[in-house]
């Protein structure tokens, strides 16, 4: 029997022995870690050492070769990525991936169609259950807004916003499902330094305020030290050290396999 404790620590996500290899070339050799409730996991590594290829499986767009992915106790692996989103687990992507001519509220109500049951036309139609379901939809989106103080831009097409806000509203579509495990590709990629502070103070209040798990890949450095819990370095596919932001740092292995492939120092400026 687990102490009550134990359950609050209770992991989301356990990654177990993912092999996921292309065409002889292994893009994830042999890896293994788990999120707990509530953590924000970041995962680092040199350029193609196989940071989007978990992501890609931890999503299902990927089968891997061998081993498991347990969300919540139940196998994903093998799912498609549809049911495993409608399970819980939601993503952003490095790049972009909104409709540029709907507004912030339409964006945001597609993330929610994981929770419709009825189709567009009840909807239109406006009877009974499904207006209650969309009334609904839109009080979560609003709610959504409301957190990511995406109010004054609600209206107008995703396309002509700052590109930072559009990183939040695609940050917003997935809260928008309600998910229970986050996937983060690059959130600042791209940001100015005051789009990412933005974004930090929106990521931690993800974790402290919702309490959803996360799973981030960022290349800035100063940030994953920053905001994470633990942190995942991979190189060429291998995990080689996980660990607290200051256990990593002060791996030697670490230091060399960034001095090695990317001239950076580990937590500090590139
Ligand atoms: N669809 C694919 N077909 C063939 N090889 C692939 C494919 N996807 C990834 N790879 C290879 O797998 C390895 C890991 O790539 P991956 O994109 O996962 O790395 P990454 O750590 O995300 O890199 P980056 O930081 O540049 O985004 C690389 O050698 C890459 O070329």
């Amino acid at each position: 029997m687990s102490l009550p404790d134990e359950d609050a620590q209770a992991n989301v996500l356990e990654m177990d022995q993912v092999t996921l290899a292309f065409d002889g070339v292994t893009a994830v050799d042999g890896v293994s870690f788990h999120v707990a409730a509530g953590e924000l996991f970041a995962i680092i590594g040199p350029n193609g050492a196989g940071k989007t290829s978990i992501f890609n499986v931890l999503s299902g767009v990927y089968r891997p070769q061998k081993g498991s992915v347990r969300f919540l106790g139940d196998e994903i692996v093998g799912k498609r990525p549809h049911k495993i989103a409608a399970m819980g687990i939601a993503r952003t992507f490095q790049n972009i991936e909104l409709f540029g001519h709907l507004s912030v509220v339409e964006n945001l109500m597609l993330g929610r169609h994981n929770h419709m049951r009825y189709g567009a036309l009840a909807a239109f139609a406006w009877v009974g259950r499904a207006r209650r379901e969309e009334l609904a939809n839109r009080a979560a989106v609003e709610e959504v807004i409301d957190f990511l103080e995406l109010e004054q831009w609600r209206g107008l097409p995703v396309g002509l916003l700052p590109y930072g806000v559009q990183k939040r509203v695609e940050l917003g579509r997935a809260l928008a499902m309600e998910p229970k495990v986050l996937l983060l590709d690059e959130p600042v990629a791209g940001m100015n330094v005051e789009e990412t502070e933005d974004m930090a103070r929106f990521v931690l209040d993800v974790r402290d305020e919702l309490g959803i798990a996360m799973v981030m890949v960022e290349h800035d450095m100063g940030l994953v030290m920053d905001l994470a819990d633990r942190v995942m370095v991979l190189d060429f596919g291998k995990p080689i050290r996980t660990g607290t932001p200051a256990e990593v740092q002060q791996d030697p292995n670490v230091v060399r396999a960034y001095l090695g492939e990317a001239h950076q120092t580990v937590g500090g400026v590139a």
